[in-house]
C-alpha cells in the first residue's frame, strides 16, 4: 500500500499518525537553534521527561497503594511532608543522578544543594518535585516545577551556579498531573505544551507556541490572607470586585495549587498573585524553583511576572537556595493594571471586602 493511501485511511478513521513527541520536538529545536550543541541539554530534558512520567504514574496509583497522607517528617522549609512528596523527591533525585548530565540539584524537599560527585555534567537543576501537595488527598491537580542552569564557565559545581538570576535559566517549565498530565516547557524560544499519552508513554505536542491572552477578567489569590495584606493589595483586589466597563466584576478563581492556578492563567489569561503579607513577610513561594520557572514561562508566552515592588521577578538574585518572594504573574494587561497599586504608597481607611 502506498504511503498516501495509508495516510488517507488514517485520516478517514480520525487517527493522527504524524505526532510530534517531546523527544522529536527537542531534537528539531536543537537542529534549528543550536546545530553545534553537544546534545547534553537534550539528554537532560529526556531524563526530566522520565521523572515526570514516573511521578505521573505514581500519583495515578497513589490511592490504591496507600500513598496518600503524611509521611511523619518535615522538609527543608518546615512543611509537613506527604508520603508522595518523599517519593516524588526520590524519583526526581534518582532520575537526575542517572542522567549523567546533571552536576547539581536543588529540591524543595532537601535542605542542602545535592552535588553528584561522579557526574561530569554541566547543568544544575532546581525543582519542586510535587508542588501543591497539600491538595493531594482531595485529588486536586498538583505538579512538578523545574528550572535548568548551565554551570558557570570553569565551575566544577558550587552553590554559585544556582544563586543566579532567573534570566540565566536555559530551560524551565512544569508538569501538571491532572485529568491528563501536561508539560509546559520553555527553552527560551517561546512556550510549547505537551500532553502525556499514557498508552504510548509519550508527551505529545498539543499546545504549540502558546501565547497568553493580553487581558482577562480573572484573578487568582488566597483571599483568606486579606487581613494580612498591605493596603495596596487590598485596594487592588477591591477594585477588581467592582463592576468594570462591561458592567461585570472580575471572576475569582483560586485552587491553591500553584501549578494548577498558573496553568489556567496561562491558558485563559488573568492574574495570579501570592504576595508577601504581615504573616509571611518574605512571601510564601520559593524564588528558585517556583517563582523563576513560572516567571520565565509567563514571559515567554507574552505575559509578565513581578514581585511586590513591581520589579521583574527574573531579575532577582537569590542569596539562598530556599529564598521566598511575593509574586504576581499573568496577562501583560493585567499585571500593568496592578502595578500602580504596588508602587504608589496607598493609604486607605478601610476596604469593604
Ligand atoms: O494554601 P495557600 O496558603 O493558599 O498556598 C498555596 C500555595 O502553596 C503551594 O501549595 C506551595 O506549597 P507547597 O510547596 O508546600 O506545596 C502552591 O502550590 C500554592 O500556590
Amino acid at each position: 500500500m502506498s504511503n498516501n493511501t495509508t495516510q488517507n485511511l488514517a485520516e478517514q478513521k480520525g487517527i493522527q499518525t504524524d505526532l510530534v513527541t517531546l523527544t522529536r520536538f527537542i531534537l528539531d529545536e536543537q537542529k534549528k537553534s543550536a546545530p553545534n550543541a553537544t546534545g547534553e541539554l537534550t539528554l537532560l530534558l529526556n531524563s526530566l521527561q522520565f521523572a515526570f512520567k514516573f511521578i505521573a504514574h505514581t500519583i495515578r496509583r497513589s490511592e490504591l497503594v496507600n500513598l496518600i497522607g503524611l509521611a511523619g517528617v518535615t522538609n527543608a522549609t518546615g512543611d509537613d511532608q506527604k508520603k508522595l512528596d518523599v517519593i516524588g523527591d526520590e524519583i526526581f533525585i534518582n532520575a537526575m543522578k542517572g542522567s549523567g548530565n546533571v552536576k547539581l540539584l536543588v529540591s524543595e524537599e532537601q535542605e542542602d544543594l545535592i552535588v553528584f560527585e561522579s557526574s561530569k555534567g554541566n547543568y544544575a537543576v532546581v525543582c519542586d518535585p510535587i508542588d501543591g501537595s497539600s491538595n493531594l488527598d482531595a485529588g486536586v491537580s498538583v505538579g512538578t516545577i523545574f528550572g535548568v542552569y548551565k554551570l558557570l564557565p570553569g565551575s566544577a559545581g558550587s552553590i554559585k551556579d544556582v544563586l543566579r538570576s532567573g534570566t540565566e535559566m536555559v530551560a524551565a517549565g512544569y508538569t501538571m498531573y491532572g485529568a491528563s498530565s501536561h508539560l509546559m516547557l520553555t527553552t527560551g524560544n517561546g512556550v510549547n505544551g505537551f500532553t502525556l499519552d499514557t498508552d504510548l508513554g509519550e508527551f505529545i505536542l498539543t499546545y504549540p507556541s502558546l501565547k497568553i491572552p493580553h487581558t482577562r477578567a480573572i484573578y487568582s489569590i488566597n483571599e483568606g490572607n486579606s487581613h494580612y495584606w498591605t493596603d495596596g493589595v487590598n485596594e487592588y483586589i477591591a477594585s477588581l470586585k467592582k463592576p468594570q466597563a462591561n458592567g461585570k466584576p472580575y471572576s475569582a478563581r483560586y485552587i491553591g495549587s500553584m501549578v494548577a492556578d498558573v496553568h489556567r492563567t496561562l491558558l485563559y489569561g488573568g492574574i495570579f498573585g501570592y504576595p508577601a503579607d504581615s504573616k509571611s513577610k518574605s512571601g510564601k513561594l520559593r524564588v528558585l524553583y517556583e517563582c523563576f520557572p513560572m516567571a520565565l514561562l509567563l514571559e515567554q508566552a507574552g505575559g509578565e511576572a513581578v514581585n511586590d515592588k513591581g520589579e521583574r521577578i527574573l531579575n532577582l538574585e537569590p542569596k539562598q537556595v530556599h529564598e521566598r518572594s511575593g509574586i504576581w504573574l499573568g496577562s501583560k494587561g493585567e499585571v500593568e493594571r496592578l502595578l500602580p497599586y504596588l508602587t504608589k504608597k496607598i493609604k486607605i481607611q478601610s476596604v469593604n471586602l
